[in-house]
């Protein structure tokens, strides 16, 4: 019989169990200086212990007099006022001596002479004075219980003599982290070892939520040490999360430490990232076994944690920002399990938004960090189809995502630099790269999932670039072609080519493995080319199917010895420090559709490639000729 990997519950099943448990759990109250309670959460009611103003106060710099006194006043008959007995000078905020009932502007006032001034206006009585309590009132309820506390609360009580409020302490959480492989950041991370970052991601997202956070040092995977630990923890701290291990592997022993220890609520939710997230109650308190994968931790942390954290302050955790994004593409998915994907969003004129799924996949931190939000598809359902519509989860600001470019296509260097360029002269709009290839980034443009594609592909035929291959996608279509740099490409070496390559023909020894780019990939096309044009077979070259995704990755891949060669960009080798024998120039282009020339955003971008400055940056990376640069080309396909 196969063994069951997990017993999964829903997400609103594990949710529920989770305040069944813990939802009336608080922490205990404090007594602390009002100055330092901003967010605190107030654990009783506080009333107003002193009214203010207690004394009635001028509202304006001018002068104090008797009402009364200046009725009937007028330009033509002005009243005359006796400076002292009748009148006396105020500021803003100064007390008026009880024989006076109103203020007068100074701008609404002249002297008459030295002692005397003359009023042209009269004035009501309490004109311009400020009525004890008008601030706050002696007695009043000024904040209620379970109340968070905000900048003008705090002046609010401080005005009105509350030096010090109950509050619920901060919920301190101990997270202890896991797993024989890992080591600190500032380590250097040996074969087979590997940097431990979750706890400080999930650290700084609950400090974020109000809580105070402890972090152990990372425990090897044993089951006593983690056990002993995980038991001090929770007579210490209001929750605890252990840290990876919580999926049923051999080195995986969260699980049975808390059934021995405590009470499981559940092992396994469907949701994915995420789905190995054990809940349980050790002494009352809760505990949680987080997955090791980054993704992970973060989907739970976020689920299910959250939540908890807010209640045990008395206070409710925000909404989620949420929008409802079409995809124009088919998104497989496993039904019976909700699927969590980082995607980007592009909004129309009519601002509906679009979602672009980025890399799938638990621990690919960068695709979060290019997210603009995480779409959700149901357990109900087996994937999308283009045309569905589906809730996104927003990382980002609504309005920001709106006004930002997105770029999908073929990786390129200068496209980092524009990127960085754009955001430090604080343009109103970010450039977002999709890097997937150049047929790929073609692809998402026809779909309108992008605003504008990057390719480099080769026509075998004409020895031209990307022309035929528009003609295809496009047909019919007007579009803008933008040269972005013409470029050389060649074969990343190791250093001082050890293995003597001197020609793609090399390629095909018997000693020489190879690392090739993804299918579609415009330096895979080219390799393809070059191939053909010296009758190699792919066959030939062994390593032809091991695919990386970017320049970098393959001259990274030749850099650490797990390939001989590589076809990419100089500029590559020059960053990751390989030998570079160049094959070609060649020529890679910004495709827009035309419609878009009139776009503000698409004419800043390129007014700027076109920039001198920009020009010489790009060329000082290595390997780029920037002639062309910024050269617009319309096409009529
Ligand atoms: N046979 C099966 N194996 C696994 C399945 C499955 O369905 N069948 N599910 C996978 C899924 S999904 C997840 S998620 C993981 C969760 O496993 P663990 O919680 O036991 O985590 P580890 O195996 O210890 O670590 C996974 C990965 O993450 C890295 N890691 C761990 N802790 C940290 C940390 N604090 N900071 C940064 N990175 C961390 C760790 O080094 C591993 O590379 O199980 C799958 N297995
Ligand atoms: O559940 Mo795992 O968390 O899918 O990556």
């Amino acid at each position: 019989m196969v063994k069951k990997y997990l017993d999964k519950i829903s997400a609103a099943a594990a949710l529920n169990k989770i305040k069944n448990k813990f939802g009336s759990l608080r922490t205990k109250s404090e007594v602390i200086k009002t100055a330092d309670a901003e967010s605190r959460v107030t654990a009783q009611a506080v009333y107003a212990k002193r009214s203010a103003p207690d004394f009635y106060a001028s509202a304006m710099d001018g002068i104090a007099v008797k009402a009364e006194k200046t009725a009937g006043a007028s330009e033509r008959s002005p009243v005359k006022l006796k400076v002292g007995s009748e009148a006396q000078a105020v500021d803003t905020g100064d007390p008026i001596p009880a024989r006076f009932n109103a203020v007068i502007k100074i701008e609404e006032i002249n002297k008459a002479d030295e002692n005397h001034y003359l009023i042209e206006k009269g004035v009501p009585p309490w004109n311009h004075i400020r009525s004890i309590g008008e601030s706050v009132v002696k007695g009043n309820l000024l904040i209620t219980a379970a109340h968070k506390l905000s900048d003008y609360d705090l002046a609010a009580l401080l005005e009105a003599g509350v030096t010090e409020v109950e509050v619920y302490k901060r919920p301190v959480v101990t997270i202890i982290p896991t797993g024989d492989e890992l080591v600190t950041a500032e380590q250097d991370p040996k074969q087979g070892e590997l940097v431990e970052f979750n706890s400080q991601m999930i650290k700084a997202a609950l400090r974020k939520w109000g809580a105070e956070v402890n972090i152990t040092e990372i425990l090897a995977d044993q089951k006593e040490l983690i056990g002993r630990n995980m038991l001090e923890a929770a007579e210490t701290s209001n929750l605890v999360i252990v840290l990876s291990g919580s999926s049923a592997g051999r080195g995986d022993f969260t699980i049975d430490i808390l059934k021995n220890e405590g009470e499981i609520l559940f092992h396994g939710v469907n949701v994915m990232p995420g789905k190995p997230l054990i809940a349980a109650a050790v002494k009352g308190i809760p505990v949680f076994g987080l997955p090791g994968y980054p993704l992970s931790a973060w989907i739970d942390n976020q689920l299910f944690i959250r939540e908890l954290i807010y209640s045990m302050q008395a206070d409710q955790a925000p909404n989620f920002e949420e929008i409802e994004a079409e995809v124009k593409r088919k998104i497989p998915s496993e039904i019976g399990l909700e699927e969590f994907l980082r995607v980007n969003l592009i909004s129309d004129t009519k601002n509906k938004f679009t979602a672009v799924p980025l890399k799938r996949g638990s621990s690919a931190m960068e695709s979060m960090l290019k997210a603009d939000g995480i779409l959700r598809i149901t357990a109900n359902k087996e994937g999308l189809h283009p045309g569905d519509k589906a809730p996104v989860m927003l990382l980002k600001d609504r309005n920001k995502i709106k006004k930002d470019l997105l770029l999908i296509g073929s990786h390129d260097l200068s496209l980092d630099l524009i990127k960085n360029e754009i955001k430090k002269r604080n343009y109103k709009f970010d450039l977002k790269l999709q890097t997937v290839g150049s047929m790929a980034g073609l692809t998402a443009l026809r779909r309108n999932e992008s605003d504008l594609a990057g390719a480099h592909l080769l026509d075998p035929e004409s020895g031209e670039y990307n022309i035929s291959y528009l003609k295809r996608f496009f047909k019919g279509q007007k579009l803008l072609l933008v040269n972005l740099v013409y470029r050389e490409q060649g074969l990343y070496l190791k250093k001082g080519n050890p293995k003597n390559i001197k020609s793609i023909k090399d390629l095909t020894k018997s000693n020489i493995n190879y690392i090739n780019r993804q299918r579609g990939a415009g330096t895979r096309v080219l390799f393809d080319f070059l191939l053909k044009e010296n009758n190699i077979k792919a066959e030939e070259i062994s390593g032809y199917q091991k695919e990386e995704y970017t320049h970098i990755a393959a001259a990274a891949a030749v850099g650490r010895g797990s390939a001989d060669a590589a076809l990419g960009i100089r500029a590559a080798a020059e960053v990751m420090d390989v030998d570079f024998l160049p094959l070609e120039e060649e020529k890679y282009d910004l495709i827009i559709k035309e419609n878009r020339l009139d776009d503000p955003r698409i004419n800043k971008l390129i007014e700027l490639i076109n920039q001198a400055e920009i020009k010489t940056e790009i060329e000082k990376l290595g390997g780029y000729n920037c002639q062309e640069t910024g050269k617009i080309t319309k096409l009529q396909l």
